[in-house]
């Protein structure tokens, strides 16, 4: 697991670093300046060949800093660099106050006719012709309110006459995204044009981002990866060890990890016999409706548990035995047999949802839930317990509710509400905010399903599990893929992961798996893409 920061941790870790006095803000800027300088070589390796035209565009806080020192630094290698200021010199914060001096002092031109918006459209456009780099230095973790006037004139210069920037390098976060939700404040008029043109919802949609220390949660959440176009981190000597001792300890609470491979000595079965690994009970649908149990028993075995009961109404036992080996099947016609078939305590994670149908789901959910045992409420109990009289009051610390975005909505329609509303200043409201106040509320852990799935649990804890980028697996997006999931949840809940431990192994294999699988994907290929997946990571 890796943090993923907000803006206001990464400013705790900086100070914190600053105030040790083993480094000071002014060496930090140097770093960040460098380290854009540096991935912009690593990643175009032909610009290092020979000197070049870039554009800088800095703003009026430290993001903008960064954008002096990465015009100076191309500038000594022999470049030609047009730098364009958004603000009052005389008001910019005293380490990017340094280096706009340094950029003067070395003969370096600021324009700064950015108050006539018009001039500085054409003055833009002029020098934008020909640059081979475009460097967005304007905003990064201070931004607090929609760029406004300014990005209207940047989306023309941009895009009207000149096409969009082939390289928008940006420095920490592209200007105008939220770097703690990933959303774009204020842009609401651009996303529908955006989405008619078919492209990035901002002009200042990056090619590449490069940012310090460690992601921000912004990079991956909501728009932050069409915004990024690809992120690379660069450390600034910040990294927690013998050097900055004490810069891990100040880490704010409120973390959000980002899902990373488990450690093979998790995912491995140890020794032992198949009761040792656990037995996972699948409640399944009617006749015609019991693919999608299937699917996540299948999945419930791959991932470990050492049985998988399929529970199955007495009408569908013909469908489903014809089409099952080493899963069991036990007949469960009404709710209380199930409370008599859970009375065997070696039964010790149970799923419920997929394909079940909402009204039979709204029946056995009292049942379910008073044994007491690790659940897995998706689907199809996701609707029932949306509509159920007593809510949540029957939910405990062993469920994991599942919902994707719709499914969400039922469940908590005035979070989701929250979180629909235009964002207009920063930091936004986020899905990790929606999602911890979503677990807190269900007194379990919320899986909230997406490209950027959040897991958060009652006590606050909350994970990324971001299919973006490198990870993107678009081809998740296909029928029973969901059902997989809530079957790897339960697996490896009945191997004794606990429930946000579940939820994240089980995400980040979900993706893995397709990923290994690759196109053409269809549910059925998931579990049965997961010893490669377990062979890869040595288990
Ligand atoms: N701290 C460090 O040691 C290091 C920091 N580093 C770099 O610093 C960046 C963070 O710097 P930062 O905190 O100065 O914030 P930044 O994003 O430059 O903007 C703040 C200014 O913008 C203004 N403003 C905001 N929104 C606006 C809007 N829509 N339209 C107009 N104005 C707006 C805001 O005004 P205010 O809200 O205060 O009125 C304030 O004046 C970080 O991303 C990284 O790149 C690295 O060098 C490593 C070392
Ligand atoms: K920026």
């Amino acid at each position: 697991m890796t943090e993923l920061l907000t803006s206001a941790q990464m400013r705790t870790i900086e100070q914190a670093a600053i105030a040790s006095g083993k480094v000071t803000g002014l060496e930090l800027m140097e770093r960040a300046g460098q380290g854009v300088v540096e991935a912009v070589f690593e990643e175009w390796p032909e610009l290092a060949q020979s000197s070049h035209k870039a554009v800088v565009l800095c703003g009026p806080g430290n993001n903008g800093g960064d954008g002096f020192v990465i015009a100076r630094l191309l500038r000594q290698r022999g470049w030609a660099v047009e730098v364009f200021l958004y603000g009052d010199p005389a008001k910019l914060p005293p380490d990017a106050k340094v280096n706009y001096e340094r950029w003067g002092a070395g003969g370096g031109h600021v324009h700064r006719d950015w108050e006539t918006i018009y001039k500085a459209e054409q003055a833009l456009r002029l020098h934008m012709l020909g640059a081979s780099i475009t460097v967005d230095a304007l905003f990064g973790t201070g931004l607090t309110r929609p760029l406004g006037t300014l990005h209207n004139e940047l989306w023309h210069a941009f895009d009207l006459d000149t096409g969009p920037i082939h390289r928008l390098v940006s420095v920490d976060l592209p200007s105008g995204l939220c770097g703690d939700s990933g959303r774009l404040l204020g842009m609401e008029k651009f996303a529908v044009q955006s989405e008619a043109k078919g492209v990035a919802p901002s002009a200042l949609a990056a090619t590449l981002t490069v940012t310090f220390h460690c992601r921000k949660v912004g990079h991956v959440l909501a728009q932050g990866p069409i915004m990024c176009g690809k992120v690379v981190t660069k450390d600034i000597g910040l990294s927690s060890g013998p050097k900055l001792p004490s810069v891990v300890t100040i880490l704010p609470k409120g973390c959000v990890f980002d899902v990373q491979a488990p450690f093979s000595g998790c995912i491995a079965k140890g020794t032992g016999h198949k009761y040792t690994h656990g037995h996972a009970l699948i409640l399944s649908g009617l006749s015609g409706k019991t693919g999608a149990a299937r699917l996540a028993a299948r999945a419930a075995l791959r991932v470990g548990a050492g049985l998988v009961t399929l529970g199955t109404p007495h009408e569908a036992v013909t469908e489903v035995s014809a089409q099952i080996t080493a899963i069991m099947l036990t007949e469960i016609d009404a709710p209380e047999i199930l409370t008599r078939v859970l009375s065997d305590k070696r039964l010790n994670a149970l799923c419920i949802g997929p394909g079940f149908g909402v009204e039979r789901a709204g029946e056995f959910l009292p049942h379910v839930l008073a044994a007491k045992r690790a659940t897995v409420l998706d689907a199809d109990a996701l609707a029932a317990l949306a509509e159920s009289e007593t809510g949540f009051a029957d939910l405990h610390e062993n469920c994991v509710l599942t919902p994707h975005a719709g499914e969400f909505k039922r469940l908590f329609p005035d979070i989701a509400a929250k979180l629909a509303e235009p964002p207009t200043k920063g930091p936004a409201y986020s899905k990790v905010d929606a999602t911890r106040e979503a677990a807190k509320r269900a007194g379990c852990t919320v899986l909230f399903k997406g490209p950027d799935t959040v897991i958060a649990s009652p006590n606050g804890r909350c994970s990324i599990n971001a299919a973006v980028y490198e990870r993107a697996a678009p081809w998740l997006a296909t029928a029973g893929s969901g059902d997989v999931l809530a079957g790897l949840i339960t697996g490896l809940m009945a191997r004794g992961f606990a429930p946000h431990h579940a939820a994240e192994t089980a995400a980040w294999l979900h993706v893995e798996a397709a990923r290994s699988f690759g196109p053409g994907l269809i549910a059925e290929d998931l579990p049965e893409e997961l010893p490669k997946v377990f062979r890869a990571l040595g288990a």
